[in-house]
């Protein structure tokens, strides 16, 4: 017998959602206070207008608030949970076989996770890899990350991209316990991250030299021979595959915190300087790092920015960021090289994007996303300063878009 046609499917896990499996589903499915807890319900996900839907808590006993995303990626729930962007906010998990390989020292992009919460549709699957080192239910206890299994996440979804990305609360409570208004009320006073600067939250405390060789040792790709270039990456809560990534193609690399000022970063006499990912707003980050990126601007030296790197670029050149109301994320995004005509699948997590309109004179759109026509990548005409909004380091994601670090590296060696 298939396991599909057994009746109940270990790994499917029960939809607490009080919804017939066969019935369409609506965007505003979810239940209001008054619906009666189903039995076995330990965890909710309460928004802000009082909707509830009703789950399984998986992981930390506890709650958190933050914005409610949905991520579509098939592969790389551990990057994902450790990637510091997704600071503030609670990732609803479209893909099911969460946990299938487990969790271990490696596939980490940060030490410490960012992410407040997760949401499953189907129990924690669980680990058959050989790489597996600790189950994901016990990962995600040691690290305090409550979440939600068993929950209606097509509903969610459906809900997220009809209204926007709500402010949530991600609550597992063992005991069955629940305070709904007091949970509504959290969320609804939780301001957004709308003018929110999380980078200083996730970025290092002090510089230091990126070692790639430990990664290199487990198995990883690393440099070939010697560094030709020596790299300042500013880092507003840095992917480490991004500082690998720049490391094989050949940059000795340095990372210096969120709030270094121009004159920071250049005493570390770089041939180029690096703009990392990062959580919250690029506008409230941007306060202090639009005047260090415009100083290094004034230095000539080559420039390249990823995500929040590439937003606040714009924002030094004079643009404006807005918020989506959605968000790309996922790892299946298809975004076209407007230079060459080349289609990449990319690997994305952004909520914000660049105002296309505001973009100055001498600015131009090099990638463009195939899914809603908005800027995926920008560059300063006649100068070697570029960016792209979607992550070429991928992890998790396709590596269709490598490409741009050698790009980088191949500018900082024309400009030297
Ligand atoms: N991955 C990122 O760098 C995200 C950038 C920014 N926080 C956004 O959501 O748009």
């Amino acid at each position: 017998m298939s396991r599909r046609a057994s009746a109940a499917a270990p790994d499917e896990g029960t939809d607490m959602s009080n919804h017939d499996a066969t019935a369409p589903r609506t965007p505003a499915a979810g239940d209001g206070f008054d619906a009666p807890r189903p039995p076995g319900a330990t965890g909710a996900l309460v928004l802000a207008d009082g909707t509830v839907f009703w789950g399984r808590g998986i992981g930390a006993a506890t709650a958190q608030v933050g914005e409610v995303v949905f991520n579509t990626a098939m592969t790389g729930y551990q990057e994902t949970l450790t990637d510091p962007s997704y600071a503030g906010q609670i990732i609803t998990f479209t893909f099911p076989h969460i946990g299938n390989v487990g969790t271990n020292a490696e596939d980490i992009e940060t030490l410490t996770p960012a992410a407040r919460g997760l949401i499953l549709r189907a129990d924690i699957t669980p680990p058959a890899n050989w790489r597996a080192a600790k189950p994901l239910e016990d990962w995600l206890v040691s690290h305090g990350i409550p979440g939600l299994a068993g929950l209606d996440t097509r509903a969610l979804t459906r809900r997220i991209r009809a209204k926007g990305a709500p402010a949530g609360v991600v609550v597992h409570a063992p005991d069955g316990r629940f305070d709904l208004p007091a949970l509504a009320a959290l969320a609804r006073d939780w301001p957004g991250l709308k003018g929110m600067d999380l980078a200083r939250e996730v970025t290092c405390r002090q510089s230091y030299g990126w070692d790639e060789s430990e990664w290199t040792l487990r198995g990883g790709y690393g440099r070939q021979g010697e560094p030709r270039c020596h790299v300042v990456a500013v880092d507003f809560g840095a992917k480490r595959n991004i500082l690998r990534c720049l490391a094989a193609a050949g940059c000795r690399v340095t990372v210096v915190p969120a709030e270094s000022t121009a004159e920071d970063v250049l005493r570390h006499r770089p041939d180029g300087v690096f703009l990392s990912n990062g959580p919250g707003d690029p506008a409230a980050t941007g306060a202090y790092a639009v005047p260090m990126i415009q100083g290094v601007l004034e230095s000539g030296l080559p420039l390249f920015g990823i995500c929040l790197g590439h937003q606040m670029l714009a924002l030094a050149l004079g643009a404006k960021t807005f918020k989506m109301d959605t968000g790309h994320r996922g790892a299946n995004h298809p975004v076209k090289d407007l230079e060459t005509g080349k289609v990449e699948i990319t690997s994305q997590n952004h909520g914000f994007v660049v105002d296309e309109a505001s973009l100055p004179a001498g600015v131009a759109v090099t990638h463009r996303s195939l899914f809603d026509g908005s800027v995926e990548g920008i560059a300063v005409a006649g100068r070697p300063v570029f960016s792209v909004q979607y992550h070429p380091e991928a992890s998790p994601g396709p590596q269709d878009s490598h490409y741009l670090f050698q790009r980088f590296v191949d500018k900082i060696a024309a400009a030297k």
